[in-house]
């Protein structure tokens, strides 16, 4: 489906496999993100130098951009083993409880999605991260009873889409809190530029920029946009250039901006039948018949990001680069307010 080239998220269980192949393992290897592997790098050779284990480490940012990526990684760095969870799969205090109380001494915990643990569970692990130890209750009403049980030192990588939604007392026990930015084109192309080479694909300098364009900042979706590319040159027995680029792609609905079917469907719906706006949301989502929340979770974050909408309390509006990017002529506004402040609005 075109959509997905596009989604952040992961998508399959095949793409699953492929990403472990093309994942770096080591902080060198990692491209861009300098600030954080700086601070990353500092915070372990320091563990290492003291024989202790690494303070606990909260990854925040949006899907894609490398958390379970660095996860690894500082296992790897730390040489220790790596234990993978994931927040939804704690429903229970218990769940926690078993969880914790297995890992061997030093092995690094990895928990994705974090801020989806249930509370009761949260409360366990601030005890966790800070004493290495947890109170486990036996028993119901007045007859329960509290054990304590001690656990093996361990380090803590919590990764968070949503770090806004964690409690302040969770938050606060994480040593550390690396806020991952989105990839410039450079850095794109560089994540590119090693994916094909492992994939031994033969691809130039020039075709790799063009993917990079395209991929919204995301690694995730870089590696998805070159495995299609991949395909179209292996079918039509060509070369990865510029040109196999453009066709692979247009094939997929991925515009040069990176745009998909349903950001195109927003934008033109707003520039044609409302004349750029503004116009409430929930209007939006009708005339595209695409559920509200969709757009404003998955189409509105990205056009705002690359400058092509605004919100405006009056409703969603359509900046001067939109009616560029769709190549349609912007029509004349009302003389009495510049055509500037509208755009900036
Ligand atoms: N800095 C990077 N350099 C090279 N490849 C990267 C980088 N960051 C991410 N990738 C690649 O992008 C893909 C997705 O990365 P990863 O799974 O670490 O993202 P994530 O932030 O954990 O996503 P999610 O929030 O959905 O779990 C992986 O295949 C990984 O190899």
């Amino acid at each position: 489906m075109s959509d997905d080239l596009t989604a952040p998220e992961l998508e399959s269980e095949s793409e699953l496999a492929f990403e472990g192949a093309l994942r770096p393992r080591s902080l060198a290897e990692f491209v861009g993100q300098a600030k954080v592997r700086g601070q990353l790098q500092l915070l372990l050779t320091a563990a290492r130098m003291q024989e202790r284990t690494a303070d606990h480490i909260l990854l925040a940012g949006p899907p894609g951009l490398g958390k379970t990526t660095l996860a690894m990684i500082v296992a790897h760095e730390s040489e220790r083993p790596l234990r993978l969870s994931s927040g939804p799969a704690i429903q229970h205090a218990g769940d926690l409880a078993a969880l914790l109380s297995s890992l061997t001494p030093g092995e690094v915990l990895f928990i994705d999605e974090i801020h989806r643990m249930a509370r009761s569970a949260e409360e366990m692990l601030y005890l966790a991260m800070e004493d290495f130890r947890i109170d486990i209750m036996v028993g119901k009403g007045a007859g329960a009873t509290s054990i304590p049980l001690d656990l093996a030192p361990f380090t803590l990588v919590g990764a968070t889409t949503r770090s806004g939604l964690l409690p302040n007392p969770l938050r606060d026990r994480f040593g550390f809190t690396a806020h991952l930015e989105f990839y410039d084109d450079a850095e794109l192309t560089q994540v590119l530029s090693r994916a094909a080479s492992m994939l031994e694909f033969d691809i130039d300098r020039e075709a790799l920029a063009e993917i990079a364009g395209r991929c919204r900042g995301t690694p995730r979706i870089a590696n998805r946009l070159l495995r299609r590319v991949r395909d179209y040159a292996l079918v039509h027995g060509g070369r990865g250039d510029v040109d196999a680029v453009r066709a692979a792609l247009e094939l997929y609905d991925v515009d040069p901006l990176g745009l998909d079917r349903l950001d195109r469907a927003v934008l033109h719906v707003l520039l044609e039948r409302f004349d750029g706006g503004p116009v409430g949301l929930n209007t939006l989502a009708v005339s595209v018949g695409e559920e509200a929340e969709t757009i404003e979770s998955v189409v509105e974050p990205f056009l705002v990001r690359i400058g092509l909408l605004s919100r405006t309390p009056r409703g969603r509006m359509a900046t001067a680069a939109a009616w560029r990017h769709l190549g349609i002529p912007s029509p004349a506004r009302d003389s009495s307010q510049p055509p500037s402040l509208i755009d900036d609005i």
